[in-house]
């Protein structure tokens, strides 16, 4: 299998502006290397870094050194020092990203939350809405909801849309922050099928999963964060 996305050297020190400058290093010099059809999950304790990580694979975060490699329209793009129109480019067509919180928009419906990604890359919109229904349904979302803004829904309702909104589009590349953390286990076994599913695809997947059941069936090699460092003072 080809490989999708490679992490090399990648570092990042958060500074504290408003607590005396601290400095906080949390990645120093990490590598990781995912291939199509693998999941790999990220493992580590409580702030070792694994959110800093992920964050940066989708340039929400700007490391300050090293390398993210992506595999975007068969070209090799390195994210950390792409411009930001191309940046938004690869996370249109290549990079699908579930956070563990939904960012709702009033007055947007369910159902257009979920199809917009894919109306992103330009598929007719009766397509759209067939796949966000039947992603919608997989995920039990009631057909009764689709018509409304996510707004009022419960904790685990908007995860499920998330969800549907993140896994809509195929993407080559797909980083799950937590998707299962708010669900039942009727719900995250539907997770787990969506993921099985990329990975058959040919999806690269990097996850964070702190349900020690779900992360044993979805990942294929755990990526063992480094030990942070010492909180340094300037
Ligand atoms: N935006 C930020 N500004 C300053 N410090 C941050 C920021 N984001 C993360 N950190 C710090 O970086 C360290 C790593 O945090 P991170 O959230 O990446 O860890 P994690 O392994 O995902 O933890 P958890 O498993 O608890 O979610 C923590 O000490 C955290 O306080």
């Amino acid at each position: 299998m080809t490989t999708q996305l490679r992490v090399e050297q990648l570092s990042k020190t958060f500074v504290l502006h408003h607590q005396h400058g601290v400095k906080l290093p949390v990645l120093h010099q990490a590598s990781l290397e995912v291939k199509a059809g693998e999941c790999v999950v990220l493992d580590g304790h409580s702030g070792s870094g694994k959110s800093t990580l992920l964050r940066s694979l989708y340039a929400n975060y700007q490391p300050d050194a090293g390398r993210i490699w992506v595999k975007h329209r068969d070209e090799w793009i390195d994210l950390v020092s792409a411009p930001a129109r191309q940046v938004l480019a690869i996370r249109r067509d290549t990079i699908g990203w579930v956070s563990q919180f939904l960012r709702v928009i009033p007055r947007v419906s369910t159902l257009e939350v979920v199809m917009q990604p894919l109306l992103d890359r330009g598929v007719d919109r009766s397509t759209c809405a067939e796949r966000a229904g039947s992603l919608l349904t997989h995920l039990n979302v009631p057909e009764r909801l689709w018509s409304l803004a996510p707004s009022t829904f419960s904790g685990g309702e908007q995860q499920r849309v998330n969800i549907a909104r993140g896994f809509i589009a195929d993407s080559s590349i797909l980083l799950l922050d937590e998707p299962t953390a708010s669900l039942d286990a009727v719900n995250s076994a539907a997770v787990v099928q969506l993921i099985e599913a990329a990975r058959q695809r040919g999806a690269a997947i990097v996850g964070i999963f702190h349900d020690k059941a779900v992360r044993e069936r979805v990942a294929d090699r755990l990526h063992t964060m480094d030990p942070v460092m010492q909180e340094v003072r300037v």
